[in-house]
């Protein structure tokens, strides 16, 4: 037996979460209302149909309850299910006598990114510490009864598998910065952990610092400035081998969020700017960066006089700097790497450098941090490393703590996070992350190929589709920023009507995807979700999926039937 409520109380509950996917509880059912028929879905005239529905709608109900419980979860930590006092670790890098040089140096351990007070206040338990490592360290003694553990890539705490088993109350990783590469993600995924980390928070910091880099590495400057704490005085020393940046090719392995932040900086240089992703920008992004576009990593890397690193530490980046790849770049290249050390083959760079193939190296990151003294980067010649900062500059702290203590803040509420935070969720990786699997999956079965939905197949809560569809019309409702604005944060919203041979949607483009959606154009949504607007459905693409225009399509659109004019309401199903 179920009672069926409808009316303005259930209105509160949520339709679904941010990222799309379903939140409502298994007993929380919608039921589809043609709008053009019934306006008001209170009205007398929906009464009987909503009856019908509601049967139906219950008897569903029941059948999803018996599934969910029958089929189990493979989650066995759910990040909002419990509420009440938090034991939250901190591992932060501690700052000695410089902590109290500067009020805003919230990011060593003993300014605890300024949160302190606001969790203690509230009755959470906050320890900190830097003492990261080994079976006695500070933080192993906290990782059997911490729910949440805030750590940064400058000096992560590397939470392993084996940590993940241990830590039964955890349900929360999050990285104060971005880069989440010092957690075990897979096992944080099977355990039903959530990582996030503050995406956007250091990216400026990082451009800036490549930039500086390649200064350095170009005019050779390293070699002088020694010299000068040294007594020395020798310009040929340094002159014979310092350049202009001018007319030099330089290629970003990886163009996201730093990748393009820095072509932007080099463009008024006057250099050659080619760029390797996995995605390629949008045309009219390329053209204002001014970059190109190389799908074939190794056609672009003999190329470039200048390889800058920026992508993340995956198990597709892990070793891509090898000897064989290294062997093929241009002698005397130099080498910005401030992603992950691991993405180089630590050899064979120390290699490149002494044998002079590679002209210069630099860089912040290493493997392991903090990198012990005998690491070999740091007798290598032609280098410029620095310990691990690039992104932890006094600005960047103040934003990666913000980042943080919003999502803690959200956390205790059991909200959700900024879709672009996350890198496990539900037992997923985010998509960069999980490349290879997915590919080692597709060979293995045979089976993993996309499967295509057709337009009058969506329906509320859903996510994951893959649709082939025709732009009927598009129209821009939102444009801010200037597309010449220093961080690319121009914003565009366009609603846009496409459609199949079954139906139509509105689905609402955002920035780069608003240039695809030209009405005529046939586009492939790759892993869209149905968000709800005012009741009806909309079709989107996160950053997780992908818009692309294909060929034409031979088919023509349905325009007469239209699925964002169906209004849903959303009902609550109780069991006695
Ligand atoms: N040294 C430091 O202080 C900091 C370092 N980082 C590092 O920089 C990385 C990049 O940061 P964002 O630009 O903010 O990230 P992002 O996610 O905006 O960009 C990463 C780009 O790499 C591309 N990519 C991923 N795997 C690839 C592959 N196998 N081949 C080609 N392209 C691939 C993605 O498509 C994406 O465009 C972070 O993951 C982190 O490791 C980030 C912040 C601070």
């Amino acid at each position: 037996m179920h009672r069926l409520f409808k009316g303005r109380s259930q209105r509160r509950l949520r339709f679904c979460n941010r990222l799309g996917s379903p939140t409502f509880s298994r007993s929380t059912v919608f039921l589809s209302l043609p709008l053009s028929k019934f306006p008001n879905s209170t009205s007398v005239a929906t009464a009987m149909m909503m009856a019908i529905a509601m049967k139906r709608a219950a008897a569903a109900a029941a059948t999803r309850a018996i599934s969910t419980a029958n089929s189990g979860s493979i989650l066995t930590r759910h990040l909002h299910a419990s509420s009440g006092k938090k034991k939250i670790v901190g591992v932060f890098y501690k700052a000695h006598e410089y902590a109290e040089m500067n009020p805003n140096f919230v990011g060593c351990a003993e300014n605890a990114l300024g949160i302190r007070n606001w969790l203690e206040s509230q009755g959470h338990e906050y320890i900190v510490t830097d003492d990261k490592e080994g079976p006695d360290c500070e933080l192993e003694k906290h990782i059997p009864d911490l729910h949440v553990l805030i750590t940064t890539p400058f000096h992560p705490a590397y939470v392993t598998a084996e940590r993940i088993k241990k830590a039964k109350n955890l349900q929360l990783l999050l990285t104060a910065g971005i880069g989440s590469d010092h957690v075990d993600l897979k096992a944080a995924a099977a355990a039903g952990l959530t990582v996030a980390e503050v995406t956007g928070s250091n990216t400026v910091s990082v451009a800036e610092d490549e930039l500086m880099r390649i200064l350095i590495l170009v005019r050779n400057f390293l070699p002088g400035h020694h010299q000068v704490i040294s007594g020395d005085w020798n310009v040929a020393g340094i002159a014979h081998r310092a350049y202009d940046l001018e007319g030099k090719t330089v290629g970003t392995v990886g163009c996201g969020r730093i990748g393009r932040l820095l072509l932007q900086r080099l463009k008024p240089f006057g250099c050659n700017l080619l760029y390797h992703d996995r995605i390629q920008m949008d045309s009219e992004l390329e053209n204002q960066i001014g970059a190109t576009f190389e799908e074939d990593l190794d056609k672009m890397l003999p190329k470039c006089d200048i390889i800058v690193i920026n992508t993340p530490l995956t198990e597709k980046t892990k070793g891509m700097f090898d000897k064989e790849r290294i062997g093929k770049l241009k002698k005397g290249v130099l080498i910005v790497n401030n992603a992950r050390g691991a993405i180089m083959d630590t050899q064979a760079v120390v290699d490149g450098c002494n044998s002079g193939h590679i002209g210069g190296y630099s860089g912040d990151v290493w493997y392991p941090q903090p990198a012990p003294k005998d690491h070999p980067w740091r007798y290598m010649p032609n280098q410029a490393m620095t310990p691990h900062i690039s992104g932890t500059t006094i600005d960047a702290q103040l934003r990666y703590a913000a980042g943080v203590k919003d999502m803690l803040e959200n956390y205790f509420k059991g909200e959700e996070f900024p879709p672009q935070h996350y890198i496990v969720k539900e037992g997923e990786l985010a998509s960069q992350y999980r490349n290879r699997v997915k590919r080692m999956a597709e060979t293995k079965s045979g089976m993993r190929k996309p499967v295509f939905t057709k337009v009058d197949q969506l329906r509320p809560g859903t996510s994951g589709h893959n649709l082939t569809v025709k732009v009927v019309s598009s129209k821009l409702v939102l444009q801010k920023g200037r597309p010449d604005g220093p961080q690319l944060r121009q914003m565009q919203i366009a609603e846009c009507l496409v459609g199949d041979e079954t139906g139509t949607i509105v689905f609402t483009a955002r920035n780069n995807q608003v240039d695809l959606m030209n009405a005529d154009n046939t586009v492939i949504l790759r892993n869209a979700k149905i968000d709800m607007f005012k009741g009806s459905m909309r079709l989107a693409v996160d950053k997780w999926g992908r818009v692309e225009v294909t060929e034409a399509a031979n088919f023509k659109v349905k325009e007469d039937n239209n699925l964002s004019l169906v209004e849903y309401e959303l009902v609550n199903v109780v069991e006695e």
